[in-house]
């Protein structure tokens, strides 16, 4: 069938958008993901407003079906069978990161087919048992709208989300995360922006940097704290704006977009009044990239995200010298030493926080640690340990080897 028509009301270009964002939650969520794109769906219950349900096409008797990768295939699928597919790619790590369509298997046999493309464990994994299982479990009294609790009930796969091109078939949209304990929940897009903590934050503090410990120290046994945000126009360097690496030359649409940096700030519970010192954690960034600053195709640069550490971290120190009232005059803290270990992929365009700790200090070295995560604390893209020197900007000179 014609694109043209396909694609009417852009109907296409909207599950591929929505595929797209699955993958990209995944990728940053440290999840993987299965895609089903079934054919049309027919057979009972008939929920989708459509030809199909005007006309209650039934899809026939046989449950066979031929599974393919990418989107070549044409035809319908039934529900039951599109329903069955979802909890076997639940429960099977071979469907992870996987994309394939589905259809009706047009002869008469109720055998499953594969065809070649999608991965063959996989296929095998969800539809080798597929006609057999139909009968053992009943799955016609399935419930085609498939709640939240059904999708963990059968979720045994190791952290996997996925979708299915139906809403119909899936109550909500939801997009579903399986059984890691902290991620066991389905979520949709509502509810990732609204995830929050019970801290007492400031008015100032974006909704996108969370808290996360549950400091012990005070004398109450509790410390409340909130984040300022720190203004780089208030920095004593009528050349920051120009001439630095990120508000200069790397700032704006598709580079740096945003990297606003807070301190955190620490005080009584019972006399809010009174700020307390010594946070390990000094400094939060809450920042976005654009999809210009690529190594490998649509995956940050790593030398992009140490910059962003080094950054962090040298306002850090700023946070540090404010509490600790360094006398720093005449002098300038420098990086030393940079170390970053990259543990998963940081996408073009995504945004995230990076968290800088404070270690040690000793005489004129100042030890920090770093963590690049992903806004909701689920996913740490890198982790970064500095040491700054403080030296004395007239002795600040190129050395001889
Ligand atoms: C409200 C508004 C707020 C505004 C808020 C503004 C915030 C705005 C934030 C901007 C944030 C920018 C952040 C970018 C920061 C850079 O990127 S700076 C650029 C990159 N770094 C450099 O160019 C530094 C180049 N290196 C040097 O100049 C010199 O090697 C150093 C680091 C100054 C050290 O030289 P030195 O002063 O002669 O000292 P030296 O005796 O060699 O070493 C001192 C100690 O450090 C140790 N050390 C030195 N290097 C190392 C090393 N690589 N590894 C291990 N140990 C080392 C030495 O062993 C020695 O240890 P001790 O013997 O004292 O125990």
């Amino acid at each position: 069938m014609p694109f043209l028509i396909l694609n009417l009301f852009g109907v296409l270009d909207a599950k591929r958008s929505g595929e797209d964002a699955v993958k990209s939650y995944a990728m940053n969520s440290g999840c993987s993901y299965s895609i089903i794109r079934p054919g049309r769906l027919v057979g009972g219950p008939y929920t989708n407003l459509d030809l199909a349900t005007l006309f209650q096409v039934e899809g026939g008797a046989s449950n066979g079906v031929t599974v393919q990768s990418g989107d070549a295939l044409l035809g319908d699928c039934k529900r039951d069978v599109c329903a069955e597919a979802v909890l076997q790619c639940l429960e099977n790590r071979e469907c992870e990161d996987v994309v394939f369509s589905m259809h009706r298997f047009r002869a008469s046999s109720a055998t499953a087919s594969m065809t070649a493309g999608v991965s063959a464990a996989a296929a095998a994994a969800i539809f080798l048992s597929y006609p057999a299982r139909m009968e053992r479990d009943h799955h016609h009294d399935v419930q085609y709208s498939i709640s939240r609790e059904t999708i963990q009930q059968h979720t045994t796969s190791n952290n996997n989300i996925m979708t299915a091109w139906s809403s119909s078939l899936l109550d909500s949209n939801y997009w579903l995360r399986s059984n890691i304990p902290t991620k066991c929940e389905a979520v949709n897009n509502k509810k990732m922006d609204t995830v929050n903590n019970n801290k007492t934050f400031a008015s100032n503090t974006p909704a996108t940097v969370y808290g996360e410990e549950e400091e012990s120290n005070s004398a109450n046994g509790r410390i409340n704290y909130y984040y300022k945000r720190m203004n780089p126009n208030d920095v004593d360097r009528t050349s920051l704006m120009e001439s630095h690496a990120i508000f200069g030359p790397l700032w704006g649409e598709g580079l740096i977009e945003r990297y606003h940096v807070y301190k955190r700030i620490n005080t009584n519970n019972e006399h809010p009044q009174i700020v307390l010192q010594s946070p390990r954690e000094l400094t939060v960034v809450d920042l976005k990239v654009g999809k210009k600053l690529n190594g490998h195709d649509g995956i940050i640069h790593g030398g992009i995200i140490s910059l962003l550490f080094d950054e962090a971290m040298g306002w850090a120190y700023e946070c540090l010298q404010q509490q600790d009232q360094i006398d720093s005059s005449g002098m300038i803290i420098v990086t030393a030493n940079l170390t970053v270990n990259f543990r998963a992929p940081f996408l073009a365009g995504s945004e995230a926080v990076i968290r800088v700790y404070h270690n040690e200090t000793k005489g004129r070295k100042i030890y920090f640690s770093a963590r690049l995560e992903s806004k909701d604390g689920r996913v740490v893209f890198a982790e970064a340990s500095s040491l700054f020197v403080l030296a004395r900007k007239d002795k600040l000179r190129m050395k001889e080897r």
